[in-house]
């Protein structure tokens, strides 16, 4: 399913973010801080609405859909995507299953997500008393659990080893799914994405393959970083050496 973002604008924050993921493409979202990324994200999970601009989901425009519809499309992993009281770690990632309403094969549905993201071992456990990656794993599971297809996913390497980041990233890729994903380190950005889009200040300023994107020019001119660009020696892919910080307040 495509996911089309047209002239989102946001007050003071997005200034016509246009993108689009065609279906079962990932593409990353980079950039400084205070660029935008979450914001633009919100807008495609509707926890913000606009100001101008649309957000298509397999060519309709979502704010034409019932949330419950979107939800059966598209799952999201959220800056904001916390759990207040003490759920075993089945229980959240049931959660997943809701917009589908209650079905025979759920049980299996949960349990195949868990095992996906390393976190079987943790069925029982309650989830407030994970580690921080453990729990991230768990929300993705969640997520997976939706059976999307579209994810949209927010920083989802947080907090993880980098073993785990690698599976999980590695596991989304295998998804079929189209994905938008924030993600700051810019080398997995790299070796992960389809194509990557540059937001700085509310723009989009640069769209496409890694190899294109991640060029010492936009590293320099965006994130004010002296980068250089080398091929990863087994895979090609573009990977980058920092050498210098320039001062930024
Ligand atoms: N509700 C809000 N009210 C006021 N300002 C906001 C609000 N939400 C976001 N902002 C501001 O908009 C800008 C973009 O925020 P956003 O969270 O989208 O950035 P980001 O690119 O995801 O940043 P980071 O890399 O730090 O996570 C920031 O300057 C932020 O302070």
């Amino acid at each position: 399913m495509d996911l089309e973002l047209r002239a989102l604008a946001v007050d003071g924050i997005l200034r016509g973010v246009d993108l689009t993921a065609g279906r079962g493409e990932v593409h990353g979202i980079v950039g400084p801080n205070g660029s935008g990324k979450s914001t633009t994200l919100r807008c495609v999970y509707r926890a913000l609405v606009p100001h101008g601009g649309v957000v298509r989901l397999g060519g309709r425009d979502i704010t034409s859909l019932k949330v419950r519809d979107t939800a059966r499309d598209l799952a999201a992993l959220t800056q904001d995507s916390h759990v207040e009281f003490d759920f075993t770690v089945t229980e959240v990632v049931a959660m997943g299953r809701l917009p589908h309403g209650a079905g025979p094969g759920d049980d299996a549905v949960v349990r195949d997500a868990l095992s996906r993201v390393g976190a079987a071992h943790l069925a029982h456990r309650g989830f407030l008393t994970l580690s921080g990656g453990e729990r991230q794993r768990v929300l993705i599971a969640r997520a997976l659990a939706q059976q999307p297809k579209v994810l949209v996913l927010d920083e989802p390497t947080n907090h993880l080893d980098i073993s785990h980041q690698l599976a999980v990233l590695a596991l989304v890729r295998g998804l079929g799914v189209t994905v938008l994903a924030v993600l700051h380190d810019l080398n997995l950005a790299a070796a992960h994405c389809d194509r990557l889009h540059v937001l700085d200040r509310g723009r989009v300023v640069r769209s496409g393959g890694p190899a294109d994107v991640l060029t010492p020019e936009v590293l320099a001119e965006v994130f004010r970083v002296r980068a250089h660009v080398v091929a990863h020696p087994t895979s090609g892919v573009p990977q980058l050496l920092f050498d210098h910080l320039e001062a930024t307040p």
